[in-house]
């Protein structure tokens, strides 16, 4: 049942309406509360969108171009994308696009530490900011063969460290969040156990960069994997870093090794 309260918001009652007032305050009323009504499903629609089901919205792929992106990073974009559609057989494809959503798991059980709400309302770091352009804009392309990546990032407005510049903690959220796709797609769960980064020039905020991420060994569960943040032309070095991503199993992931 609709509670009263969604139907008749702001206190607007039927009873109400017809008890004291003339007949264009009525009128007026019966409008507001046809609208209320209305509001009302809209929220109630949004509410089972909101829902942990997990079957019942697609999610929003972050990864695809939007307003913000600045022609460079559109040009970038639509270069590594033809790059993915070269061979026409899917399986021979060298780089392929990865999605991005803003969770990582739909909904997971068995966290030590998380209640069910806190899973429920956890959002991906670099996604947790809706408004286009305004932080972390960026898209991968993967060469599984070749062992290496490449991400087109936009660096928006709220990442904003020394003046007019990306802050260094957003360059490093990236670079792991790079490196750290790589590594997992090449093996499954990973955890960075160890990052290095030089910062050889700041990152203009506003712009568009490139990461170049490799795999450059595996000794059993440990992963080797560098990084190197340029200008989309490359002719500017602004980051190198390396790091090491141990393997890990879902239970470690979840706090809960099983
Ligand atoms: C799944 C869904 C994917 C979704 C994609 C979303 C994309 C987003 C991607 C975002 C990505 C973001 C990613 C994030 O932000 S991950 C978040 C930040 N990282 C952490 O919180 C990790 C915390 N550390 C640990 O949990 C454990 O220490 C790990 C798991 C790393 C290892 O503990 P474990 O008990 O399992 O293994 P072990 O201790 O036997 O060690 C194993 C081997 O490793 C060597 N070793 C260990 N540490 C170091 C070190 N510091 N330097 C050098 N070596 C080190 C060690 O000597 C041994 O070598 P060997 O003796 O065998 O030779």
């Amino acid at each position: 049942m609709i509670p009263r309260s969604l139907l008749f918001g702001r206190g607007l009652a039927l009873s109400h309406a017809f008890s004291n007032q003339n007949a264009s305050t009525v009128h007026q009323q019966l409008s507001m509360t046809a609208w209320n009504l209305r509001s009302s499903l809209r929220n109630i629609r949004t509410l089972s969108l909101m829902s942990l089901w997990p079957f019942n919205v697609k999610p929003r792929d972050f990864s695809l171009p939007n307003a913000s992106w600045r022609p460079e990073m559109s040009k970038a974009y639509e270069y590594y994308n033809a790059l993915c559609e070269i061979e026409g057989d899917e399986k021979r494809r060298l780089w392929r696009k990865l999605p991005s959503y803003n969770r990582v798991l739909k909904y997971t059980t068995g966290g030590v530490y998380l209640s069910k709400i806190i899973q429920s309302k956890a959002r991906l770091f670099t996604r947790n900011i809706k408004e286009p352009g305004a932080a972390f804009e960026y898209v991968v392309f993967m060469n599984k063969q070749e062992k290496r990546c490449v991400c087109v990032f936009q660096a928006g407005h709220l990442l904003e460290g020394p003046p007019g510049h990306v802050h260094g903690g957003a360059v490093a959220t990236m670079i792991d969040s790079v490196m750290g796709t790589l590594a997992g797609y090449m093996s499954g769960p990973v955890m960075t156990a160890n990052l290095n980064i030089n910062y050889r020039s700041p990152i203009p905020l506003g712009s568009v960069v490139l990461l170049h991420s490799a795999l450059d060994r595996v000794e059993g569960r440990k992963f080797f994997v560098t990084c190197r943040v340029t200008s989309t032309d490359e002719s500017k070095l602004h980051t190198e870093a390396t790091a090491l991503f141990v393997s890990v199993n879902v239970g470690h992931l979840f706090g809960t090794r099983f």
